[in-house]
């Protein structure tokens, strides 16, 4: 979809096909979008999609940008790889490079940062900071209402949800306690609890 709207994604400038064991000669040929920021691990082979990984490659500190969004694009439709950035039903975006490989995490490291105008759109380092060698995760709920693709989650975290199919299903203070809610989340929230007379 094309996009001349400052609020709305721009047009993706660069291709990108997903890197995968096959299409990269196991690994061999595949080249970063982010070299010296973060790259992907493809993990074991047959252990689904969770076993591939965004993996830091250097420290990023509190509050810190880890990539900017600039080869985001509307996304045709909500997907297992779409990140919900307002509202309504067609606000999804694709963000067409590694960040894609970002898995969830209940206790996540980094957030969405969909503030303002969608050429500032990052991805940015939570409180507790990213060490070099660590996954990029975040809270999926907290950009995505009602997901396309809920799963079984397996982060390992001790306080773990289990099964994340969306902000839609959660508390507000389950979504509040993990960090970077987007604004578009909080405001479904607190609509669907006054529809609901809480
Ligand atoms: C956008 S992909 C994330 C990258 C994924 N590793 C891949 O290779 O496509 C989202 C999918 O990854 C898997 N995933 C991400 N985080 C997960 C988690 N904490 N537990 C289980 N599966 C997860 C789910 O299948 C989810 O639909």
């Amino acid at each position: 979809m094309l996009s001349n709207d400052p609020l709305l994604p721009p047009d993706p400038i660069r291709p990108y096909v997903k890197p995968t064991p096959e299409n990269t000669h196991g690994g061999k040929t595949y080249t970063p979008t982010h070299p010296g920021l973060f790259q992907v691990d493809f993990g074991p082979r047959d252990e689904g999609e969770y076993s591939s990984r965004l993996i830091a490659c250097r420290d990023f500190s509190p509050g810190e940008i880890v990539a900017s969004l600039d080869n985001a694009s509307l996304a045709n439709e909500k997907a297992y790889s779409s990140v919900q950035f307002g509202p309504g039903v067609g606000d999804h975006l694709e963000l067409n490079s590694d960040l894609l490989f970002m898995n969830h995490s209940c206790s996540p490291n980094v957030m969405m940062d969909l503030t303002g105008q969608a050429e500032k759109w990052c991805v940015r380092a939570l409180d507790k900071g990213v060490k070099k060698g660590e996954p990029l995760t975040f809270f999926y709920p907290s950009t995505e209402w009602d997901m396309a693709q809920g799963f079984e989650c397996h982060c390992g975290a001790s306080d773990c949800l289990k099964t994340i199919t969306g902000a839609k299903s959660l508390s507000l203070a389950a979504l509040e306690r993990r960090g970077g809610l987007s604004e578009h989340i909080r405001m479904l929230k607190e609509r669907q609890l006054s529809s609901e007379g809480r």
